[in-house]
This record gives structure tokens, C-alpha cells and sequence, in this order.
């Protein structure tokens, strides 16, 4: 195989010692886990190799006396960071160790970057599968790393979701942030008020029959991403953005009349009226739903572009509607408008627009998670000729969405105020699977490097080369992205 230095890891590790030899990957080789926890990541590896070598690939508990030609996944103290992995590769095995479970599943990402791209065909590859030898000591620079789907104005099924969690878990995100409500659908199940799925989940962007999810296959959702280490964060978008809700509750609007369902794609026309209690029992319903299917940490609470809300009014609401979210034992993320209302202790204010706003709430303790529209929206056209996705905040090709970084993207935000980063993917234009890899590759992957790996050690020119031989695995995973002229595609 190419020396261990030579691989093309996406996103690229932090130090990387060849030793020139290589390991090779028999009929004898099993993949031994140190803890039952670690059975599940032993399995997921396990299933990668079975179809591409026809080999047993046996998963098991560890030999008390290791033997030569396996795979072992270990815990140890001996890695600090919470995610971060040792990679060995010698001559008669392999061992992944890691501080939790989660820095094993990286090690094993590597592992499999290390290997032929054919192996993801999940048919039998002809070529042996050799593995460089050598050790790769990784760790993230950030702990949020992950992208944004709008399911509202085009609704995505749950096997769509599981790809695009398959796919941001092979790159090392670890959150995927569900825009689950907004004028033109809501999309989650909420058994308190039934009609915001059965009315104001039958329509979307163009006027199709939308669709929601179950609070059953939310939960499946939210196990499939755990599986692979990556959590959930779903937004109920609010006061603004809210024409779907108050189409489906006529009480929820200050004149007491639903609106129509809404089909276009116009945004700040719609808010809860905040001077009516019952728009914060709907809000405390809703939340307390949504928390208890929800095991991570964050909600997030919406606030954008609340334009037919009175500045005071949408302050004195995001002020109730944190109150109500911390109630139900979650923190509070929302769009960098918020910073105008009084910040919880534990609420993170998400740049998409207005730096000034971020920096209002960097003033008042708050954290930033950076999604700077000119560079990671990735409902951004590449150029003026993309068939899909929008540009009013820029044209962003392959390049121009890695050649930034997090920690000097804005004067007044830097690393200690930033806990990572998000790449949205807006879907007025959106409407297929095929649309939604067409968009975010291979840009989410280089997003991806940018929470991972520091500054210090990137640059485009080498990106580039890196991303270019990634082109068969791209192929490999049939992933249906954008052939950018700007990267030397092998
Ligand atoms: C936070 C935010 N609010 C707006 C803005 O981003 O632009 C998106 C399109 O790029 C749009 O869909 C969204 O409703």
C-alpha cells in the first residue's frame, strides 16, 4: 500500500509516523474489543470487511493472550482527548486505542481510509487488503462538528437522514442539527397538538404532500446517529418562521385566524403572537416532547429573521422560551438574533448573518457555533451555472469553503469563544438525495477537516491533491457530488 504518510485521510490527522512495511488483512483475522461497550464498533467494522474480503472476520471479546494478525480496539487513559485515537499498525496487527468509545470509531474511520476504496463497494475487492504500518495520533480541534438539514420546506424521509448520517460519520462530524419546523412544514410529531403534523406537515416548498416523522422514527433517527456517534439537535424554529404551526392552530394566531399553508420560499413574514399565554404552553408542550425523545444535550430554539416581530416583544419572547427549554433539562442553541434577548448561562448563539450579533453574545458569556453563510452555507450555489441552491450570501465553490478558518473568520471571535462548527443545508431548491450530495460534496468534507484539524495544518494547495485521490472512494460510496474543476480529480 501507499506509506502511511502518503494516505489521503479526510479529515487529515494530526500526526502520522510511517514505519514501511504493512499488515495484511487474512482469513485468520478477527477483530477483538476489549469491553462489551465496544462490541457495536468492533461489529460496524466487522461489516465493512466481511463483504469486501469473504473472510469470517470474527468480532470477539479480547484473548487473554493476544495473538498475531488481529484487529484490537482498546480503552485506555493513556489518549487525553475524549475523542481522540492512537492508530498502530505493525506487521502481525493493528490495535485502535481510545480514551471512549467514540475515539474508537475514529480510529476505525481512519482504518478504513487506509484501506482500497473498493472496499465500499461492500462487494469482493481482488486486491489483498494491506494496511501501511505505522502510528496515527488523532485528535478534533472542536467538539461540535456538523451540518444542518432543513426537512421543513422539502421534507426528507428517514432513510434519506440515514444516509446523510452515514456519510458525515465517515468524515468524523458528530452532530446533525434538524431544521424541523418553519412556514412551509412542520415536520415532528407532536402528540399534545396532533394538527401541526396532520395539517402543517402535508405541504411544502412548491406545494407537494410533505410528510413528518413519527415520534417512533424520530427515535430511530436519534439511535441510528448515536450508533455512529453523532447526536441530534433539532430546532423548532421561533417566533418567526412559524406560518406552519399557525396554520395548523387558529388559536395560536393574535387574530385568531390560521393562515393558509404556505408554498413559496419568502422569509419574515410569520410570528407567534407573544402577548397570548397560550403560546407558551404550546411552546412548553412542544419542548417537553421534544426533550424527552431527545438525549442530547442541546435544543435549538430557532430566532432568525423575526422581522413582523416588535424587537421587544421578540426579546421578551426568546427570554420566556430559553426559561421553558431549560425546564425541560436542555441547553438552548439559536441563530445569532438571539444575542439581542438576555442570554442563558448555557446558551450558544450560532453565527449565520451578523457578526455583530455573535459578539453581543461573546459580551454576555456566551458561545459561538460558527455556520459565517459566506463560506458554510451549503445551500450555496458553487457558481452561477449550479442547477441548484441559492446565492444571496455568495457563490461558493469547493475551494472558497475550505480556504477559512473558524478562529480568524471574524474579528472579536476567536478559538476559546468557538465550539465548532455547522454547515447548513437549506432545501427550498432541494428535493432528492441526489440534490443533497450534489451540495454538500465534497464541501462538507472539507468543512469537516476545518473543525478537526487545526488551522496550522491545512492548506488548499495540499487539500486539494488529497481531495482529488478521495475521488474513487467518492465513487465507491456512489455519492453523487459536485466535480469541481478547481480539485485534481485522480
Ligand atoms: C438562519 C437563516 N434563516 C434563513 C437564512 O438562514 O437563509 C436560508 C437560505 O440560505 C433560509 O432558508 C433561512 O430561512
Amino acid at each position: 500500500p501507499k506509506n502511511l504518510a502518503e494516505q489521503q485521510v479526510i479529515p487529515k490527522p494530526i500526526n502520522v509516523k510511517a514505519t514501511g512495511s504493512s499488515f495484511e488483512i487474512n482469513s485468520n483475522t478477527s477483530i477483538q474489543y476489549q469491553s462489551d461497550e465496544l462490541q457495536p464498533i468492533a461489529t460496524y467494522l466487522a461489516e465493512i470487511l466481511r463483504p469486501a474480503t469473504g473472510f469470517e472476520i470474527p468480532v470477539k471479546i479480547m484473548d487473554s493472550k493476544p495473538s498475531s494478525d488481529h484487529i484490537f480496539l482498546t480503552l485506555t487513559d493513556s489518549v487525553s482527548s475524549v475523542e481522540g485515537y492512537q492508530l498502530e499498525t505493525k506487521e502481525n496487527g493493528i490495535v485502535i486505542k481510545a480514551n471512549k468509545p467514540a475515539g474508537l470509531f475514529y480510529g476505525v474511520q481512519t482504518l478504513r481510509q487506509l484501506l482500497p476504496a473498493s472496499i465500499e463497494k461492500g462487494t469482493k475487492v481482488s486486491d489483498t487488503l494491506l494496511v501501511a504500518t505505522g502510528i496515527i495520533t488523532d485528535s478534533p480541534s472542536y467538539g461540535y462538528r456538523g451540518a444542518m438539514l432543513d426537512v421543513s420546506r422539502h421534507f426528507f424521509g428517514v432513510d434519506d437522514v440515514k444516509r446523510v448520517i452515514d456519510l458525515l460519520s465517515i468524515y468524523k462530524m458528530n452532530r446533525l442539527h434538524l431544521h424541523l419546523s418553519d412556514d412551509q412544514g412542520w415536520r415532528i410529531e407532536i402528540k399534545s397538538w396532533p394538527n401541526l403534523t396532520t395539517h402543517g406537515g402535508s405541504s411544502e416548498v412548491g406545494g407537494g404532500e410533505g410528510g413528518f416523522y413519527t415520534q417512533e422514527q424520530y427515535k430511530d433517527i436519534v439511535k441510528y446517529a448515536q450508533d455512529r456517534f453523532i447526536t441530534i439537535v433539532p430546532e423548532i424554529d421561533m417566533p418567526g418562521h412559524t406560518n406552519a404551526a399557525l396554520a395548523s392552530y387558529p388559536e395560536l394566531n393574535c387574530n385568531g385566524k390560521a393562515p393558509e399553508l404556505y408554498h413559496g420560499t419568502k422569509v419574515g413574514f410569520s410570528t407567534f403572537c407573544i402577548d397570548k399565554e397560550i403560546t407558551y404552553k404550546f411552546i412548553d408542550d412542544v419542548f417537553g416532547e421534544l426533550a424527552a425523545m431527545t438525549p442530547g444535550e442541546y435544543i435549538h430554539i430557532g430566532g432568525d429573521e423575526s422581522h413582523v416581530t416588535p424587537i421587544k416583544d421578540y426579546i421578551r419572547f426568546i427570554n420566556r422560551a430559553q426559561k421553558i427549554v431549560e425546564k425541560h433539562g436542555k441547553k438552548v442553541v439559536g441563530w445569532d438574533e438571539i444575542a439581542h434577548a438576555t442570554l442563558l448561562p448555557n446558551t450558544v448563539v450560532q453565527y449565520w448573518s451578523k457578526g455583530e450579533n455573535a459578539i453581543k453574545g461573546i459580551e454576555q458569556g456566551a458561545k459561538v457555533l460558527m455556520s459565517p453563510a459566506t463560506k458554510a452555507y451549503l445551500d450555496m450555489q458553487y457558481d452561477s451555472i449550479t442547477p441548484i441552491g441559492l446565492h444571496w450570501a455568495a457563490y461558493i465553490e469547493v475551494d472558497e469553503a475550505y480556504n477559512w478558518d473558524l478562529a480568524t473568520f471574524e474579528e472579536g471571535i476567536s478559538k476559546e469563544n468557538i465550539i465548532g462548527i455547522d454547515a447548513p443545508l437549506w432545501t427550498e431548491t432541494v428535493e432528492t438525495m441526489d440534490d443533497i450530495e450534489y451540495l454538500v460534496f465534497p464541501r462538507v468534507m472539507g468543512l469537516a477537516e476545518i473543525g478537526w484539524t487545526p488551522a496550522s495544518q491545512r492548506s488548499w494547495d495540499e487539500y486539494k491533491v488529497r481531495l482529488g485521490k478521495h475521488k474513487d472512494r467518492l465513487d465507491a460510496l456512489d455519492i453523487n457530488y459536485y466535480p469541481s474543476t478547481r480539485v485534481p480529480w485522480e
